[in-house]
Formats: structure tokens, sequence, C-alpha cells
């Protein structure tokens, strides 16, 4: 062996032993990429959003079905401490509430160079209740109900458990099909609950309280009740309330919001306290709890989905569009009998902007019958920039005519390139560096034991 051959092997060797220390520093013999590997085994792409990619996974010692999700270091906004270990505040308020009956149990976490794995509880067969919404258009007041009641119980017990969601919706709720019952995710944007304002944000713009976009303050138990009401008009109406910021701030100046939909008073009257424009007049959680409309006994989901096979019937059976989630039952996992009772159909995002497509000069509603509804997970759609706040903030403070949807539109032209594809693209670059890697470090192991 000539001299610079052996000097270039002892440099390779020494680079790789300060690697190997690296990730021991950063935990890889406990909650590193090849103690995930040993443990679980990682499946095709379970869903997306704007901060991460989650797959479905099988944990090898049981077969228990599990999601786990990727986000990367570089997202990660807001850190927390677990035993000592730094991790990002999702992990942290994840195990907050792991006791929570309507929350994703946080089954594990690992920590990779490029960011950190989350080892979640997998429902099977589920839904996100985005995607149901969608299948049907709408749902009916009494799935509402079914639906809503479990959210709220579920927001109100971890807020007492001192931790606020921050980007309730309906693509954060994650439906079991067999039982009905819901499972509250994505705490990407969660933070520890307090008494006193917050000035920062980072969930969905369209379910955001006017204060915010007014003030660039909110509370969180207000903000919270605020994309309750939210989430509980888009469940009746199949579209959002407000389709920009401009809406969400001037939109009580119109008068009552228009149903698209015969609903009771009572549910109108709920959704017009949890949408009051003043955060100190708006209703409480506890007082959601009490409201009339929650507390009424609610259908058994049997009934509720067996009314649904009854309609579907009478409809084309082949239209059975949850396959992509009830697709697993062609892998090699534990399958479990479920009803095929409900059913949603898959279209293209295609919406860049807005989602919602509430009236926005008048609340009359409209004589046709309510036909659209949102097309694009709001998650898709690239976070907004401060820069897009700032527009926001600025053009609602401003009582002329300047239309937000355009300002907000040229700031958006400048971002393009943080598209989500982008996003993911370097999501599963990551996961694949760290994969080669660990096949690398074992070469190495090898080469070192020689
Ligand atoms: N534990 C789970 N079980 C089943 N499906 C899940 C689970 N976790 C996530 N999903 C699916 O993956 C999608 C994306 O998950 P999640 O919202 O956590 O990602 P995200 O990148 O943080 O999204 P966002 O941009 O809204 O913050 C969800 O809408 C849901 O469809």
């Amino acid at each position: 062996m000539t001299l610079p051959v052996l000097a270039k092997k002892m440099k390779k060797l020494a680079s790789l032993q300060f690697f190997n220390l690296k990730l021991l520093l950063n935990g890889e013999s406990s909650r590193g990429f090849s103690k995930f590997k040993k443990n679980y085994k990682l499946k095709a792409e379970l869903g997306r959003g704007g901060f991460g990619v989650v797959y479905r996974a099988v944990r090898t010692s049981d077969n228990t079905l599990v999601a786990v999700k990727f986000i990367e270091r570089s997202n990660v906004k807001e850190w927390a401490r677990i035993n000592g270990e730094q991790v990002p505040m999702e992990i942290c308020m994840l195990a907050k509430c792991s006791k929570i009956r309507g929350v994703i149990r946080l089954l594990d976490w690992y920590s990779i160079p490029e960011g950190f794995l989350i080892v979640m509880e997998r429902p099977y067969p589920c839904i996100d209740m985005f995607d149901f919404i969608k299948g049907q258009g709408k749902i009916s007041e009494e799935m509402a109900h079914f639906l809503f009641r479990q959210i709220t119980v579920t927001v109100h017990e971890c807020v007492q458990n001192r931790v606020l969601h921050r980007d309730l919706k309906d693509e954060n709720v994650v439906i079991d099909l067999v039982t009905g019952s819901t499972k509250l995710i994505d705490f990407g944007a969660a933070t520890v609950l307090r008494r006193s304002q917050y000035s920062d944000f980072q969930g969905t713009r369209l379910y955001c309280p006017p204060e915010w976009f007014l003030h660039s303050l909110y509370l969180g138990r207000e903000a919270a009740v605020w994309s309750l009401g939210v989430l509980l008009y888009n469940s009746l109406n199949g579209r959002l309330p407000f389709r920009n910021e401009k809406d969400i701030c001037t939109a009580h100046l119109l008068g009552p919001l228009p149903f698209f939909v015969p609903v009771s008073s009572e549910v109108k009257d709920l959704i017009s306290k949890c949408l009051t424009f003043d955060p100190f007049q708006r209703c409480s959680l506890e007082a959601i709890l009490n409201h009339p409309w929650v507390k009424q006994q609610p259908l058994s989901w049997e009934l509720l989905t067996k009314n649904k096979v009854q309609k579907k019937t009478s409809m084309e059976k082949s239209d059975d569009h949850i396959s992509e989630t009830l697709g697993e039952q062609s892998e090699t996992e534990e399958e479990r009998s479920h009803p095929t009772t409900v059913s949603t159909s898959k279209q293209p995002g295609t919406s860049d902007e807005g989602v919602g497509l509430s009236a926005s000069s008048s609340h009359t509603p409209p004589k046709k019958q309510h036909k659209e509804h949102r097309m694009a997970k709001t998650s898709l759609l690239a976070p907004p920039t401060s820069v897009e706040m700032k527009a926001a903030v600025q053009a609602s403070k401003t009582p002329t005519q300047f239309n937000v949807h355009t300002a907000l539109k040229n700031q958006r032209q400048i971002k393009k390139h943080q598209s989500p594809h982008a996003v993911n693209s370097t999501v599963l670059t990551a996961l694949r560096r760290a994969m080669s890697r660990e096949a690398q470090n074992r070469i190495s192991g090898v080469f070192l034991q020689d």
C-alpha cells in the first residue's frame, strides 16, 4: 500500500470515527436511525403536510400498526426537554397529552442528524376529517355533532394539561372508522398554555381569529374556540366560513354568516358564539361543552354510518374512495375487519389561496344549491410569510378598498420556491441520506473491527 493511499484511508477512518462520535452524541445508541430500522418496518406514505411527511409503518415486535412522522430539524421552531434530551416541542406536547383518549398516542421517537422520527399509534382503518368531509361535500348535523363533541372534549382536556394545540382543523383530526372515535394529531404548532397573550403563530391562517391579524396577538383558549367555530361551520357547509384575512376581520360587519345547508338554530347559535369577533365576548370552551346543541345525546356511530350505507346503496357502489386508507388490506399487515361505511372522494388539490368561498361582500345565502367545496388541504398551501402577514394586517387596518387577497397573492409570487413539493423532496432526500449513512456506518463498523 502506497503512502498516499494509506494517508487517504487514515483520513477517511478519522472522519468516520468523528461521524460515529457525532451520532453517539446525538443519541444514536438508543434513539438513532439504526434502532428505528430495527424496531419498525417503514411502508408507504400516509399523508403529508407543510412541515413533514407521515408514513405508515409496522412495529416488528408485535405487528402494531403505527404512523411515523419525519420532521426536519430546520423546520423545528420551538424546542423542549424530555429527560434532559432536547426535542421538538411537538414531541413534548404529544407526550404531555399521552393519557388523553382523544389525542393520538405517542409511542416512540428517534433522532437522526437531519431531524426527528415520531412514532404514533395509527387507528385502522382511519381517515382524516378533511377527506371524510370532502368525500361527502358536507356531513349531516348529527354526524357533525358526533365528531365535534369529541373534539371539543379533547381540546378542553389538552388545555387542562396546559397544552394549547394551535392548529385545530379537520386535517388534524383522524377518525377511527370502526368506532368513530376521533384522534387529534399534529402538535407541530402546539405550545404550553399560558394566561398571557401569544405573539407568535404557526397554525393555519384561515382558522385563525381576527385579533391575530389586527393586533398580532391572541389568547390561547379564545383562539382555540374560534378555530372550533371554523371547524364546525366547515363540517356542516363543506366550506370554510372565511376566504381570507379580510373576511375574517370584517365578516361580523355583514350580519350573520350564510349557511348553505338547512341546519338547526341551536348549531347556528353555537357557531356564532364561537366566531364572535371580540375575543372577550367569545364563548369559552366550557360554554361550548355546556351548550344545548353539544349536550344533546349523540346518535351512535353505527346508526350514523348505517344511514350512509343506505344512501350509498342507491348510489354507485364502485365509488368507494377510501381505498387509499383501506388499500392497506392488501399489505401483509395484521388485518382487522372493518365496515365499509363511509365514502370519500379523491380530487386533485388545485386551490392556491382561498379554500373557502364565503360571500365576501354580503351574507346573502345563494339561491342555487351549494356545490363547491374545499379542494386542497390548507396545510398543503405554503404557510404565510411574515411579509404576507404584515400585508394582511396592514390591509385589514386600512378602511379602503385595498384588496388583501391580491396583496397576498403578489407577495406569494416571490415565495414560489416554498412549494410543499420542494419541502417533501427535501424530506425524502434527508431520509434517503440517513439510510445510506446507516449502511455506510455498518460497513465502517466492519472495517474498524478488521
Ligand atoms: N397517527 C396518524 N394516523 C393516521 N394518519 C395520520 C397520522 N398522523 C398523520 N396522519 C395523516 O398525515 C397527514 C399529515 O400529518 P400532519 O398533519 O401531522 O403533518 P404536518 O406536516 O405537520 O401537517 P401540517 O402542515 O398541517 O402541519 C394528516 O392529515 C393525516 O392524514
